[in-house]
């Protein structure tokens, strides 16, 4: 065998291709390994079940790793209202768990320091992430989404009266964590334009924006502070959202619209932005999320709004443009 091909063949079970044969000069072999995607713990099981396999052979008295990474593109995707309560975070979260469904290597990072609820919406509640070389390590959750939640990072139910660097220093933990592999972070940003919101465009540059209203106006103008935040910065905008539109009651399935209709899909078309689709006020929505089982992950009626409005953002994305 020549010589290439026998240092490889000692390691080919280990690194796949991820290296390409090593070279060997007096004694010393030396191997470049690609790492990208790979977390800590299994590059440096490779590279050191690489370098026992080859140290195995007669000839090969020490190793020499270069371990080599490509910087993948991983692209945020903002997710903001004008106010709060108006079902952002129910939003990111069904929005990332749909995204993860359509294929995307997706997380999802909560933002919002006034009232940080991924970890409830995501089973997650309680967890605490580890860090590993100075970084955080999102936490694993049963529906393929890695979180980070501001939510984590403080003893539950305390009040977060961060103010901006603090705000901001955080929020730049979650965003410069252990993603790995992850082409894309929903973040869910805390309602209105304050100091997370700006740290999140001057810093991290999202790709896009999806802005969540509710249907009344006052929600409306809001909502086209928000958009004007992100347009300012030069942030395009994905489109509007209108969620809590349409109520079917439980009991005789009357549809009646509390906060009016088609309020956000008027102002969309206003503002010249695309309109991602209506979520409709359901019990089961309610019910779904505050269980810890996102709605997007289950086949049931109520997920095929998120599902819908994920479709619109996936082709975005494939887009790479509005
Ligand atoms: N379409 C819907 N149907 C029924 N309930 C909903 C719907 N959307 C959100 N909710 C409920 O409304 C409440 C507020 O939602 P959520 O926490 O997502 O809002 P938010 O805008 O993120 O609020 P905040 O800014 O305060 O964090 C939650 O109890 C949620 O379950």
């Amino acid at each position: 065998m020549p010589e290439p091909d026998r240092l490889y063949a000692a390691i080919s079970k280990i690194v796949g291709s991820r290296a390409a044969a090593p070279r060997l000069t007096d004694g010393r072999a030396s191997l470049i390994l690609d790492v990208t995607g790979l977390d800590a713990k299994t590059r440096d099981a490779m590279a050191e079940a690489a370098k026992q396999a080859l140290l195995a052979l007669p000839d090969v008295t020490d190793v020499r790793i270069a371990m080599t990474s490509e910087k993948r593109e991983r692209r945020i995707i903002a997710v903001g209202s004008g106010k709060g309560g108006v079902g952002k975070s129910t939003l990111a979260a069904n929005l990332a768990v749909a995204l993860h469904g359509l294929g995307r290597k997706v997380g999802l990072v909560d933002a919002d320091i006034y009232g940080p609820s991924v970890p409830r919406l995501m089973d997650a509640e309680g967890t605490r992430p580890m860090a590993e070389d100075q970084k955080l390590l999102p936490v694993e959750t049963r529906f393929g989404v890695p979180i980070l939640s501001m939510g984590q990072l403080v003893k539950p139910g305390q009040a977060i009266a961060w103010r901006g660097p603090m705000a901001g220093n955080a929020l730049g933990q979650l965003i410069d964590a252990a993603w790995g592999d992850t082409d894309t972070l929903i973040v869910d940003l805390p309602p209105g334009t304050g100091d997370v919101q700006l740290s999140m465009m001057q810093k991290h540059k999202p790709a896009g924006a999806v802005i969540v209203s509710t249907p009344q106006d006052l929600a409306l103008i809001d909502a086209a502070r928000a958009v004007d935040l992100f347009s300012q910065a030069n942030i395009p905008i994905v489109g509007l959202v209108e969620n809590m539109a349409g109520y079917a009651c439980p009991h005789c399935g009357q549809i009646s619209d509390p906060f009016g209709a088609g309020g956000a899909q008027a102002a969309a078309a206003a503002m010249d932005l695309p309109f991602l689709g209506r979520v409709p006020l359901e019990i089961a929505i309610r019910q779904a999320s505050d269980a810890g089982e996102p709605p997007a992950a289950t086949d049931g009626f109520a997920g095929d709004p998120f599902r819908a409005i994920a479709a619109k953002v996936a082709a975005w994305l494939d887009r790479g443009a509005a």
